[in-house]
């Protein structure tokens, strides 16, 4: 990925959909406490409507959004990135979309589990890596095996002695007092979404997961 690293796309936000919140509203506060790399992630209703929409309040804050599972919706939207796990379409289908599209400036993230994983998505063309999960998670059903620190330290120095420089985002369960030791291992940023909605201040609480982050490199 050929981005400069700042705070604020060392975290991304993962929406998801609450009785109290909708994705909207979670965009809008971590817009507000400065984030600047968003997914619009809608496994029981995913809505082109609301891509486009959060295209738009992402705009005048210059950040981008990725759309969950779906390149096609990516592409119309304008938004800026799709990630894609193991049972969505392979990076590399993706990647041919996406250069008929004529669309140079796009991400297609993918998700990993393992060392051997990575090397898949890094082979396929990925631009970034999710590798999770860190802990158990109530946010995604059918989680692959828990990580735990010592698989990110494992995972990462594997990746350093194959020479892979991939950005990788640590997903699933991630607490504000787990990003120290978690950046340590090498990962570029962390992707969040229940600690942001569950906190009382989530604009507040993006701020201080940016500034955790920026104060662990
Ligand atoms: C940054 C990031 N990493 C991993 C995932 C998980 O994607 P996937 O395995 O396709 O699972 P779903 O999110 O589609 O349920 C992600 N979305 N983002
Ligand atoms: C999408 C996804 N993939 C692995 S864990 C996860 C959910 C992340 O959300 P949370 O930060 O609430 O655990
Ligand atoms: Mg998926």
């Amino acid at each position: 990925m050929n981005t400069t690293y700042e705070g604020s796309n060392r975290l991304m936000f993962i929406t998801n959909r609450t009785d109290q919140y909708t994705e909207q509203q979670e965009t809008q506060w971590v817009l507000e406490g400065g984030c600047r790399w968003i997914q619009l992630r809608m496994k029981d209703n995913p809505s082109l409507e609301t891509a486009r929409e959060l295209v738009k309040l992402c705009a005048p804050y210059q950040a981008r959004l990725c759309i969950d599972d779906d390149v096609q919706m990516a592409l119309e939207s304008g938004a800026t990135a799709v990630h894609l796990g193991k049972n969505d379409m392979p990076v590399d289908q993706a990647c041919e979309l996406v250069h008929q599209s004529g669309k140079t400036d796009f991400l297609i993230g993918a998700t990993a589990n393992t060392f051997e994983d990575i090397c898949h998505a890094a082979r396929l063309g990925a631009s970034y890596i999710g590798l999770g999960p860190f802990r158990f998670t109530q946010t995604k059903k059918k989680l692959s095996p828990i990580l735990g620190l010592d698989g990110y330290k494992r995972i990462l120095e594997q990746c350093r002695e194959a020479g892979i420089t991939l950005p990788v985002y640590a997903i699933g369960g991630i607490e504000i007092e787990d990003i120290p030791a978690l950046m340590k291992t090498g990962i570029t940023g962390i992707a969040i979404s229940g600690t942001i909605i569950r906190a009382k201040d989530p604009v507040q609480e993006t701020r201080n997961l940016i500034e955790t982050i920026l104060s662990s490199l």
